[in-house]
């Protein structure tokens, strides 16, 4: 079976001499990975490269076997994507936002908007202008429009950045249900440690742009304490492994 997602050798600097350097990943199917570093480490340069929003200096990126590069269509087909914040016309509806994203892709109707904005638990708000919605209800409506064509994977830049905890447990309950129920497979960035702790079965960590640990979250628990132990001793590791270099 291929990896839903294979990065090799990612690596892009940029003209302060930060960026990423030889990041490898593997994602499989059914995964919630958990895509985890401090402000800065690099997680967005390599979401945009993987979503096509950006160029690699070297490396590739694989999604459902395709190269991103060369055949951008059809590593795409299966993809959702919300990078950065979610952006929305906050003088139109949740609803009236989502009838527009719907018309880049072809099948996708009344029906599914209905869906989406119930999976979100928008459905109540639909009609009313973003303006006048929360961060956390803007959040679950970039969401909402990143699952509008039905993908099979979803790539999220931080979803819960900026959140209340109740905007964070509301996203986290609606990525649980997603993976087991529609058996979406996703990778999700966050500097928040305990976030990943709660909702991811793998990790990778990023740190100044290079992934310095994957694994399971189970294995990583596994050799004592918590996620954020975990983080600190390969951290620690890496500082020393420098110090003598
Ligand atoms: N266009 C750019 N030009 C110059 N430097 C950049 C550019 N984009 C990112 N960087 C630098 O590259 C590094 C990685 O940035 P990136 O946004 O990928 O980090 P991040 O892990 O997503 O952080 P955050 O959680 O703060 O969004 C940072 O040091 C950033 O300042």
């Amino acid at each position: 079976m291929k990896s839903v997602v294979e990065i090799r050798q990612l690596t892009k600097k940029f003209s302060n001499q930060r960026g990423i350097e030889d990041v490898n990943i593997t994602v499989e199917q059914g995964d919630i990975y958990g895509f985890f570093g401090p402000n800065g480490a690099g997680k967005t340069t390599v979401m945009k490269i993987m979503t096509g929003l950006s160029r690699a200096d070297r490396g590739e990126v694989r999604l459902f076997g395709h190269s991103v590069k060369t055949h951008y269509e059809e590593a795409m087909a299966k993809v959702g994507v919300l990078i950065e914040t979610a952006e929305a016309y906050t003088y139109m509806s949740a609803r009236r936002n989502l009838e527009l994203a719907a018309r880049f892709y072809p099948g996708i109707g009344r029906q599914r908007i209905d869906e989406v904005l119930d999976i979100v638990g928008l459905a109540p708000y639909q009609n009313e202008k973003v303006a006048g919605y929360s961060l956390g209800m803007k959040q679950r409506l970039g969401l909402a429009a990143a699952m509008l064509s039905k993908p099979e994977l979803l790539i999220l830049d931080e979803p819960t950045n900026g959140l209340d905890i109740e905007g964070m447990v509301q996203i986290r309950e609606i990525i649980v249900r997603l993976a087991r129920e529609e058996r979406i497979t996703f990778l999700i960035s966050s500097h928040l440690i305990h976030e990943m702790e709660l909702m991811c079965n793998r990790i990778g960590i990023l740190h100044q742009g290079r992934l310095v640990r994957e694994g399971l979250v189970a294995e990583l628990r596994e050799e004592g304490g918590t996620l954020e132990q975990a983080y600190l001793r390969e951290i620690e590791d890496v500082r020393r492994l420098a110090a003598h270099a």
